[in-house]
Parts: C-alpha cells; sequence; structure tokens
C-alpha cells in the first residue's frame, strides 16, 4: 500500500543549522563527569556557532556518551526515562542524565537531540534516545528498535544481553521542519529512512557508536544510500574513538547531503561538526532527479507477505 503523502514539507522552510557533539566517552570520571563534559560542549557549539553568525538550532549527542559500553556499566548506568509530553515535576530522581540534558537545552536555548542512555524501563533496560526543546520539555523519546547482534571474525557484541528493543518508530516536529531519530545499527536498516522522508522528514539523525571493524567500509556508505535513496539530509553523531578501550568506537560523526555527499565530518577525536540543512537544496535534489514521484508502488509488493512466502 502506498505511503501517505507527507503533510509537513521539506522543501520549504528556513535552514537549519546543526551541531553534532563528538563527546569522548566512557572516562574514569563515570556518569557525573560526562554530564559536566556535555553542558560545556553545548555551551560551546552554542557560542561558536553565534559567533560565526550561524545561530545553531538543534545539537546532538551519541548513542550511550554517558558511560561506557560495557555490560556492567550500561546497567549501573541505567536511569528512568519519562514519557513526552510528562511535567518534569513528575520526572524520577533518578533521571539524573534526562533532567542535566533538559537544563542544557533551556540554559542554551536550543533543540538538543541528547544521544541515547541506558533506559531502566519497568521490566528490561532499553537502548533510548530523547528529544528536548529549548524550554526544556521532552518531546520525543525512542528506544532502539534494531539491537547490535554481530558475529564477526575479529569481534562479536551482543546488545541484546542487555537490551531490549523498542516497538516503534519516532519523528518529531520543530518549528524548522519534521526530523526522524534512530539509533546506529538502526542504520543498516533502510525502512527507517524510507518511511521517514515519506512522512516529510527533512533529515534523519542516527546517535551512534559503531565499531572500527565495520566502520571503514559500511560507515560513510550506508549514510550516503539512505540519503541520496530518499533525497533527505542524514546526520550521524558518534562518540570520539578510544583506542584503549574494549570495544573501540569508529568517530567519524558525519552529515550527508540529499545528493549523496558528505558536508561535513569529524576524524576519531573529541570535535563539534557543524552543517546546515537547506530546504531549497531538497528541492532543487528532487527537482533534478524526481524519485519521489516516480516511484511505482504499484509494482512493490507487501515486503512482510515475500518474506513470508506469501507472494511473489
Ligand atoms: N552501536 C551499534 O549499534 C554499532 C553498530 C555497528 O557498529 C555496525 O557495524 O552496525
Amino acid at each position: 500500500m502506498p505511503i501517505a503523502a507527507a503533510t509537513i514539507d521539506p522543501t520549504k522552510g528556513p535552514k537549519v543549522n546543526v551541531a553534532l557533539i563528538q563527546i569522548q566517552a566512557g572516562k574514569e570520571g563515570g556518569k557525573q563527569d560526562q554530564i559536566k563534559r556535555m553542558r560545556e560542549l553545548v555551551l560551546q557549539a552554542v557560542k561558536e556557532g553565534n559567533d560565526k553568525n550561524e545561530p545553531v538550532h538543534l545539537i546532538v549527542l551519541p548513542e550511550m556518551w554517558n558511560g561506557s559500553t560495557l555490560h556492567d556499566e550500561l546497567i549501573a548506568n541505567a536511569e528512568p526515562v519519562p514519557e513526552p509530553g510528562q511535567a518534569p515535576s513528575e520526572w524520577s530522581s533518578k533521571s539524573e542524565t534526562v533532567r542535566a540534558l533538559a537544563d542544557a537545552a533551556i540554559e542554551s536555548k536550543v533543540w538538543i537531540i541528547g544521544g541515547s542512555i541506558p533506559e531502566q524501563g519497568a521490566e528490561r533496560l532499553y537502548n533510548t534516545a530523547t528529544v528536548y526543546s529549548p524550554e526544556g520539555a521532552l518531546i520525543a523519546k525512542y528506544r532502539k528498535t534494531h539491537l547490535f547482534d554481530l558475529c564477526l571474525p575479529k569481534m562479536t557484541y551482543k546488545e541484546s544481553d542487555t537490551f531490549a528493543p523498542g516497538d516503534h518508530l519516532t519523528t518529531f516536529d520543530t518549528p524548522f521542519g519534521r526530523f526522524g531519530l534512530a539509533i546506529c545499527y538502526d542504520l543498516r536498516f533502510a525502512e527507517i529512512a524510507i518511511l521517514a522522508s515519506r512522512k516529510g522528514c527533512t533529515a534523519v539523525f542516527y546517535p551512534a557508536a559503531f565499531n572500527t571493524h565495520t566502520g571503514p567500509l559500511h560507515w560513510e556508505l550506508l549514510q550516503r544510500g539512505r540519503a541520496l535513496d530518499n533525497q533527505i539530509y542524514v546526520a550521524t553523531c558518534s562518540c570520539a574513538r578510544d583506542e584503549t578501550a574494549k570495544y573501540v568506537i569508529y568517530g567519524h560523526s558525519m552529515a550527508v547531503s540529499p545528493m549523496g555527499k558528505v558536508i561535513a565530518t569529524a576524524e576519531t577525536e573529541e570535535k563539534i561538526v557543524y552543517a546546515t540543512f537547506d530546504p531549497q537544496h531538497i528541492a532543487d535534489t528532487r527537482a533534478g532527479i524526481p524519485l519521489l514521484t516516480q516511484r511505482r508502488f504499484d509494482l512493490y509488493p507487501d515486503i512482510l507477505a515475500v518474506a513470508e512466502g506469501n507472494a511473489q
């Protein structure tokens, strides 16, 4: 069945300046130091944007930035994550990272995608990303839906030993457009970006912590593919690399244009990456290469039915 046409138009509206904060995670000071450093980097991004006369509208943090990716530390760092719309006065006193992100949004007067943190759910833990308005309201929450269970000759990782998967996808609306939100390994599942683009998103953001085995071949390729196929912006925000860690994170936070061009990127060290999303560029890309209107939904059967052997 065709996906409903977008009600929000990503080819119109203001340009959006984003800052991707490639923070170093997993340091000895633990969660408290990470929260402190997060605030410093958020304020630095806002200041640098203002100094360049390109005020930052939206700041992004990486996956699991408030501690390390070690199983025991993920469990120790887990905290309750409130539901969007819940008043801050009702948030648990244990939700310290959530509260710090909301405070950082208020102090810096920008939108913040708070990367992901370990969420203590009612029965299980989740890998959960959150979004805050400049007023500190929790606008959206996304629990990673595809868990990173990889078994390669040189590396194995089983995220499902720690977390349960989420059960729905997330987009959120701002005064400067609609955006998709997913986490790291989710980037490998093209459907998320396809749906986000059909729902009128300007970009999909992926807080991430990719690994150094698959990163060199897949990281940039996946992002450019997602952007090019859907003629949207794609941005990833990774933690910085620590070569001494048990799980070495790839780094290379990146923003990619609707034409599939890398418009901004980092290397492996702690860094803030700046990029501007221009609705006119989405419009020009779609006018020149009319993928969205040429799509032949009449030829694409129900994928689930095919996978289950019930259609050709
Ligand atoms: N944290 C993750 O989901 C890592 C994904 C990854 O490294 C991959 O190769 O996929």
